[in-house]
């Protein structure tokens, strides 16, 4: 591990001056990685959190960016909720998309998407953003960016075609209170640290895995479903022709409230019964950042966000098989 404990908590520090922003919104606490808030820059937002609806605001950013963001989701929203085409089936991949918001955020309006809420529901959400492929830069960067994005993340963006900018997770404390907890969180200076085998070290930790003896079961359950989910996203990735993402990301989230339970079912008022325990209702693996979305050149198969993909699916695998 590059940093203690005790860094990591400095790393990313809770805002001293609190953002102006509109009643029933807040600043989005789980955020691990991205353009945040800043104290000495009142310009600078991150995203907000509207908890009672379930959503995020993402704010649309440098103009390009943004712009291309929104219209990724709304040609996402244009393609159908049934239609089996590339598109349609893309949809289960991503967050919800609730549409453009105009908000007042420190004394100036701004726009935000409205996006699912990928940690609703979690008391313990444990969060790591996993940013995708070797390239990082999409085909209308200039020369300087793509210089910049090349000198970054080194050594597992090029051996492993991911790195990671930030994650938070929920770990138990080590004192004779099993049920103590302590978080976790790092940003971006600790993933541009990282070797690959400290990405693989801390994918162990991320997941809840150094303990081998405790919790066995439900680590195992997690893995299983992440696994599940990436595949997923792979077969996706394996069939469609249609885009290409640059420095777009995984958010793996999962609630570590949920690694204590063993598994039960719940009575519902209608009789039904269903099992709240199932590791959809508490793990998601989502695609996010659609900002540096294009066509697919030459209609080829994204490779770039493939290859980062199957060694993501590698590393969890290795950690299962342990
Ligand atoms: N739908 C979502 N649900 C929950 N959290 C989210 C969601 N979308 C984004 N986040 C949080 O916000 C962070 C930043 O998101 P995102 O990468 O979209 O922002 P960005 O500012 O465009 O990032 P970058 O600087 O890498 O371009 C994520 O790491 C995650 O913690
Ligand atoms: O990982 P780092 O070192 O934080 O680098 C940032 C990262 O590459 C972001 O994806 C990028 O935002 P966009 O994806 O929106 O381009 C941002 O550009 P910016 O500083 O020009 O906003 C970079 O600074």
């Amino acid at each position: 591990m590059a940093k203690n404990e005790q860094d990591v908590e400095q790393e990313l520090p809770p805002p001293r001056n609190q953002p102006a922003m509109p009643e029933g919104f807040r600043q989005l606490k789980t955020q691990v990685a991205g353009h945040t808030f800043e104290d000495s820059n009142t310009e600078a937002v991150g995203l907000l959190q509207d908890p009672t609806a379930g959503c995020v605001l993402k704010p649309m950013g440098k103009p390009e960016c943004g712009e291309r963001e929104l219209r990724f989701y709304e040609s996402l929203a244009a393609a159908g909720a049934s239609g089996d085409n590339d598109l349609a089936l893309l949809r289960g991949h991503v967050p919800r998309f609730y549409g453009p918001l105009k908000l007042v955020v420190n004394q100036r309006e701004r726009t935000f998407l409205r996006l699912e809420d990928l940690t609703r529901g979690m008391s313990q959400p444990c969060v790591m953003d996993v940013k995708m492929g070797k390239r990082t830069w999409d085909p209308e960067s200039s020369r300087n960016k793509r210089k910049l994005e090349e000198a970054k993340y080194v050594m597992c963006k090029q051996k492993l075609g991911l790195c990671l900018p930030g994650f938070q997770v929920y770990l138990p404390k080590e004192n004779e209170h099993p049920k103590e907890t302590k978080i976790l969180r790092h940003g971006k200076d600790y993933g541009k640290s990282l070797s690959v085998e400290g990405f693989k070290q801390t994918m162990v930790l991320f997941f809840n895995a150094s303990d081998s003896k405790t919790k066995r079961a439900r680590t195992e359950l997690l893995l299983k479903e992440v696994l599940r989910q990436l595949q997923e996203i792979l077969s996706w990735f394996n069939s469609q022709r249609l885009l290409h993402f640059y420095a777009s990301s995984l958010l793996i989230c999962y609630d570590y409230s949920r690694m204590d339970q063993s598994s039960k079912c719940q009575s519902l008022l209608n009789g039904h019964h269903i099992k709240e325990d199932h590791p959809t209702n508490w793990v998601r693996v989502k695609m996010i950042d659609f900002a540096h979305v294009y066509p697919a050149e030459e209609a080829l198969p994204d490779e770039n966000y493939m290859f980062g993909l199957k060694s993501l699916i590698d590393v969890v695998q290795s950690i299962l098989h342990r």
